[in-house]
């Protein structure tokens, strides 16, 4: 399978305004420091239900920081964040969690050797019986496990198998399984596809569209856009902590997307000066060029 042959994105069609209505969660003007350090800034983002919401961005662009804000982990310095319309400063990811925004980071919170349904109910197992004789409900877990898997699309030969097993594709899968099982309203993914070859990241792409046509809000942080147009609806491209470019799909080409990603203006810089190089390499070095060679005084005979 490759990725163009996906057809993931089905969300809001090209040419659609953006729906209305109190976004899930968002961002206004939005900010973080870190002592003297000023990762954010001025940064806006809405998080609708139905819709995947792409954060773009090259290494320290300050996207890790967006998806920390959200999800919980760190507090943002400046600007408002607000869930479903009403402004909040969570102290842990639990208080996300409690308001139905869950994070799938990279390093997925699974633990290797312990089978599939396992994971899938890691920290919140089922269990039956009155206290003290109460037990881990384990044929229910996996009843469950495997009905939500299949729901999503998701079919795995054994759940018995130990995660660690499955491929890096199929574990983010089982974790984004997980978080729509567990009531997620806003899915933040952290480079779901970064370390998957073509393949598997079309089968994670899959998942991220089931998601959105379960009507759950993602936020999708990646470096790849060409991942992010296959599925995306709304693009945001951070460089250098602030926004440099926010537009709907219909806004937006792949193309445009990938200049952006790119750094268009540097690119532009750099080949401009590129060519000068080149120009000048065919005409002699130029005076005070700092690769011209270096000539010593006894060379010219001087003392
Ligand atoms: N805990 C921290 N303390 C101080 N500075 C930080 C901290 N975390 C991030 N930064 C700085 O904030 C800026 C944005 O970092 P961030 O990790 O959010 O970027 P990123 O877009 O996620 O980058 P990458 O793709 O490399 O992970 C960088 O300059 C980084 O050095």
């Amino acid at each position: 399978m490759t990725t163009d042959a996906i057809g993931t994105h089905g969300g809001a069609a090209a040419g659609t305004p953006p729906p209305g209505g109190t976004p899930l969660a968002e961002l206004r003007g939005a900010g973080k420091s870190y002592g003297a350090v000023r990762a954010l800034h001025d940064v806006d983002l809405a998080v609708r239900p139905g819709r995947v919401t792409c954060v773009l961005g090259d290494n320290g662009a300050g996207k890790s920081t967006l998806i920390k804000i959200v999800s919980g982990l760190h507090r943002h310095t400046e600007g408002e964040f607000l869930v479903d319309g009403a402004p909040v400063r969570f102290r842990s990811p639990r208080d996300a969690l409690d308001r139905g925004i869950a994070a799938v980071y990279q390093d997925l919170a699974t633990v290797p050797l312990m089978p599939v349904w396992r994971n899938f109910f890691l920290g919140s197992e089922t269990t039956r019986g009155p206290w003290p004789f109460r037990r881990l409900d384990i044929a229910a877990m996996k009843r469950t496990a495997d009905s939500e898997l299949r729901s999503m699309g998701i079919a795995l030969d054994d759940l018995e198998q130990p995660v660690g097993t499955l491929s890096g594709g199929q574990r983010q899968c089982v974790a984004i399984a997980r978080a729509v099982h567990f009531g997620a309203r806003v899915l933040v993914l952290d480079e779901p596809t970064a370390a998957l070859g073509v393949k598997q990241s079309g089968v994670v792409l899959k998942y991220i569209a089931a998601a959105r046509d379960r009507g759950l809000g993602v936020v999708l942080v990646t470096h790849n856009p060409h991942h992010a147009y296959l599925v995306g609806d709304h693009f945001s491209v951070l460089r250098l902590g602030t926004l440099e470019l926010s537009a709907d799909r219909s806004e937006v080409s792949l193309q445009e997307l990938t200049h952006h990603m790119a750094g268009g203006a540097e690119l532009a810089a750099l080949e401009h000066e590129l060519a000068q190089v080149h120009h000048a390499g065919a005409e002699g070095p130029p005076e005070g060029d700092p690769c011209a060679p270096v000539t010593t005084g006894t060379e010219e005979g001087t003392p």
